[in-house]
């Protein structure tokens, strides 16, 4: 089993090395697997339940002090599930999984997908806020009222992918801010890819806000020629497809780093915003970003 794994496009982490510890065990845990599947979930619950990624515990607070969370996954025969808009749910990747596995769907929302996740023995009902997520929230005077209240706040707030372009600061207010912590994984058993990415989205974003993480094509994506995991700015990703993008390339016979530093290439000239990709194929692992920094591991068992 191969696997990459990423911790999110950004700036540069405080502790880079005990951040980087936990990327590894990850990827690990991943590749002492004998399923794809099993190997991106590992992987992923590992880093969900870390509060030094954006995903699971530590994920961003949206406008209403609510953490809601995302995730997709895929398998190269194109069979795919995500989950989205979930509270109280760590593991968003297990929940995808479920849909993928369990339901003729491929995207549950909101409640429903948290219902979803209890019947199948998911925890729900997780405390996502921690400490530091929660003071950095409650220093920003949170919004009362209704959505156009909660959209005058944000203006603010909410950092624009271009604020972002070369990574200087995750948002204008706070250069340390774990905007840009979503966590990706993509594994191979030499038959079957499988691409995988969870996060809790965008600080600063208007409740009910979805990124590109559980959107087919924008934050994951595999088919027969290899899989793609993505990072940063949701709202650009979404627009530009970002992981369709750079599985298009391995299909079109690139490796795997030349496809995503054309993928991030393109995406930078389209939107002028800040991403990093991680792309698996067949024979190794590639990763490219144009934030100051984007932290990946790779084991192999
Ligand atoms: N931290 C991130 O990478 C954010 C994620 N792509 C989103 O927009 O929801």
């Amino acid at each position: 089993m191969r696997v990459i794994v990423h911790g999110g496009a950004g700036g540069i982490p405080e502790e880079p090395d005990t951040r980087q510890k936990v990327l590894d065990d990850a990827a690990n845990a991943g590749a002492a697997t004998s399923d794809p599947l099993d190997a991106v979930e590992s992987a992923l619950k590992v880093l969900e339940s870390n509060d030094r990624f954006n995903a699971g515990y530590g994920g961003a607070i949206q406008s209403d002090g609510v953490v809601r969370t995302d995730a997709g996954i895929m398998r190269s025969d194109r069979e795919a599930g995500a989950a989205t808009s979930m509270a109280g749910i760590e593991h968003a990747i297990s929940v995808a999984r479920v849909v993928l596995e369990e339901t003729p769907h491929v995207l549950i929302a909101g409640d429903h997908a948290v219902d979803l996740a209890s019947d199948f023995g998911i925890e729900t009902g997780v405390e996502l806020r921690t400490e530091k997520t929660t003071a950095r929230f409650t220093e920003e005077n949170p919004p009362q009222g209704s959505p156009r209240e909660h959209l005058q706040w944000l203006e603010t707030r909410f950092g624009t992918g271009a604020d972002q372009a070369g990574g200087s600061t995750a948002t204008p207010h706070d250069k340390h801010a774990p905007d840009h912590d979503t966590v990706g994984a993509v594994a191979y058993d030499g038959t079957m890819f499988v691409a995988a990415t969870s996060t809790g989205g965008r600080s600063f974003a208007l409740a009910g806000r979805v990124g590109d993480v559980p959107q087919i094509g924008s934050g994951f994506y595999a088919s027969p020629a290899g899989g793609a995991s993505s990072t940063g700015a949701g709202e650009d990703i979404a627009k530009t497809t970002l992981t369709r993008r750079a599985v298009r390339h391995l299909e079109r016979g690139m490796d795997a780093q030349t496809a995503a530093d054309l993928a991030i290439e393109e995406f930078g000239e389209l939107t002028g915003s800040s991403a990093g990709v991680i792309v698996l194929d067949d024979s190794g692992a590639g990763s490219a970003f144009n934030s100051d920094g984007m932290q990946t591991s790779v084991a192999q068992k």
